[in-house]
């Protein structure tokens, strides 16, 4: 497309050099480029992008796209106020916007967001649709499996899987909108059919200061909505939102377990296998769920997927068909089913209210002990250590601490910080360093009646310890100690 397309109706405060060229690609980093593209300088949290202009250049870039002054000599420079929103406005018109050809749903909340768009991929799979998923574990299109590297992908990236859906014949298409991704404009001009709250509560305040920042990060997503707002009015924050958005236009639906939602989860049982329950909703739905999750927090997530269906006016017996066969998401409370002499459940688990619902859900079915084996992310928000740790203490009957993907910090410092919460509590504990050792230290602890969690890292295959990326998979580890230690 020629850049004086691209760039028609974005506010520009500067131009130079001439717009009457072909774009081919666009690019946010330098390491990237293709001979051919705009490069998007952008000044991030740890380097700015305005410094590798020479490098872009020299690698066959024609266009530059910058939020300062930048003088090159016979360079074709736009310069806007704000690079990544124009990156976002230029993509999307790139790829002819693809959001417009699509149902497109954005999943925001703390925690819940990867389960219920897998839970939606389901039900829309049910009823005949061909459909595509973005999200932390990967991006599908229809079958095929995209490795993914962040939540929400930068806007570009965002834009070309949407494309790539429309080209692929893709109808309807369920993504996780992350808080980074609203805050950072990954899906300004992005068109959702259907937006949905599962629930806020502290995480990520590294990034957003405080909660209420990262509450108006998540709401910008209802106000990018066509069609309705789903959300979840058992959760404090959820309630509140309802009250913001009611001079929006767009419709809002609620769930919950109360009778003040509109779709109503009631006769919530559970076994050590699986929850069954009830929804009721408007016109008259009525229907029987079964889950092989046996959490409270399946039930929620179960709510808002039927609540959207609902929504895209899927068929109540549609939805409780797709739900009935749903087989759970990699990674979340996931059972390790090799193991049987005692029961190892491996979670995603690595926010506080994550950490305490999985353990308070555990504890209905737990015949003796659970012994809880987690950590916390490096360069991430460090006020959640201590409450975790002081959550497992609480709720855990012996916890072995040990890291998680410590990244650049010292793990020791990190591990201190979650005891700092831990030895509030009367709970029992161990320091293990070594997430396999620590593993190893809980398998060979369990005995019959017991569950072993392993929380925090869920789907995830690696490990990130400074700069090395070392495979691992709590899961498998799990088992290869547990046959290592003759406990299979
Ligand atoms: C906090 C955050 O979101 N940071 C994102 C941000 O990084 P940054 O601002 O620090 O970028 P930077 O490293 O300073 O670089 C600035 C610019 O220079 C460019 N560059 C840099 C070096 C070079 O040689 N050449 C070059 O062009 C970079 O590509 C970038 O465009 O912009 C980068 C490029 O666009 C992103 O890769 C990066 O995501 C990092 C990897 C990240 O970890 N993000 C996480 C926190 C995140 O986004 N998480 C949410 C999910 C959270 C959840 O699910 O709960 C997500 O949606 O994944
Ligand atoms: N509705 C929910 N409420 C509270 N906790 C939940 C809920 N759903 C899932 N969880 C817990 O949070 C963990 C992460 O779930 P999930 O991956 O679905 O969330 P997410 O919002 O996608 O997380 P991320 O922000 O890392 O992408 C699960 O392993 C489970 O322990
Ligand atoms: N989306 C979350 C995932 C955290 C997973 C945990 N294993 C960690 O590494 O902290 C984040 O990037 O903060
Ligand atoms: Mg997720």
């Amino acid at each position: 497309m020629r850049l004086n397309k691209l760039i028609e109706q974005l506010e520009v405060k500067k131009l130079e050099g001439n717009t009457d060229i072909e774009i081919n690609n666009l690019h946010y980093d330098s390491r990237q480029i293709q001979p051919g593209g705009l490069f998007v300088c952008i000044k991030g949290f740890k380097t700015d992008g305005h410094l590798y202009i020479q490098e872009a250049l020299k690698k066959g870039a024609v266009a530059i796209l910058a939020s300062q002054d930048v003088n090159i000599e016979g360079a074709t420079v736009v310069q806007v106020e704000d690079t990544r929103n124009a990156m976002a406005f230029i993509a999307n018109k790139f790829f002819n916007k693809p959001s417009l050809y699509l149902d497109l749903i954005g999943v925001t909340g703390t925690n819940g967001k990867t389960s219920v768009t897998y839970m939606i991929k389901k039900i829309l799979e049910e009823a005949g649709k061909k459909a595509g998923l973005v999200g932390t574990i990967a991006t599908w299109i229809d079958k095929v499996k995209i490795d993914a590297v962040r939540t929400t992908p930068e806007a570009f990236d965002l834009q070309y899987l949407l494309n790539r859906m429309v080209e692929e014949k893709i109808d309807s298409c369920v993504m996780e909108v992350s808080s980074h991704s609203l805050e950072l404009g990954r899906v300004e001009g992005v068109n959702f059919k259907v937006g949905i709250f599962t629930n806020l509560t502290p995480d990520h305040l590294d990034f957003h200061d405080n909660l209420e920042n990262y509450k108006n990060a998540k709401k910008k997503l209802f106000y990018k909505t066509s069609l309705c707002n789903v959300i979840n009015i058992d959760d404090k924050v959820g309630k509140e939102i309802v009250e913001d958005l009611k001079d929006l236009k767009t419709c809002i639906f609620t769930y919950g377990t109360t009778q003040k939602s509109d779709f109503t989860a009631s006769s919530i049982k559970f076994t050590s296998k699986e929850v069954s329950f009830k929804v009721v909703g408007p016109m008259d739905f009525d229907i029987d769920i079964k889950l092989p999750i046996p959490a409270m927090f399946a039930v929620y997530n179960a709510l808002a997927a039927i609540t959207c269906c609902y929504c895209l006016q899927i068929p109540a017996e549609v939805i409780k068909r797709g739900l009935n066969e749903f087989s759970g998401v990699p990674g979340r409370f996931e059972v390790v089913p090799e193991i049987q002499q005692f029961s190892v459940i491996v979670d995603y688990a690595h926010t506080p209210d994550a950490l305490e619902n999985l353990l308070k859900s555990t504890r209905e079915f737990t015949a003796n002990r659970i012994i809880t084996v987690f950590g916390c992310g490096g360069d991430r928000d460090q006020s959640k250590r201590p409450i975790m740790g002081e959550i497992s203490g609480e709720y855990s009957d012996f916890t072995i601490l040990t890291s998680d993907n410590p990244r650049s910090e010292d793990p020791n410092i990190i591990l201190s910080m979650i005891e700092e919460g831990i030895k509030s509590t009367k709970g029992n504990y161990i320091i293990i360093e070594d997430r396999k050792e620590a593993i190893r230290y809980a398998i060979k602890e369990a005995n019959k009646g017991d569950i072993v969690l392993i929380a925090g890292k869920g789907h995830e295959i690696t490990q990130v310890i400074m700069d090395k990326v070392i495979v691992f998979d709590d899961r498998l580890v799990a088992i290869e100690v547990a046959r290592e230690e003759g406990r299979l």
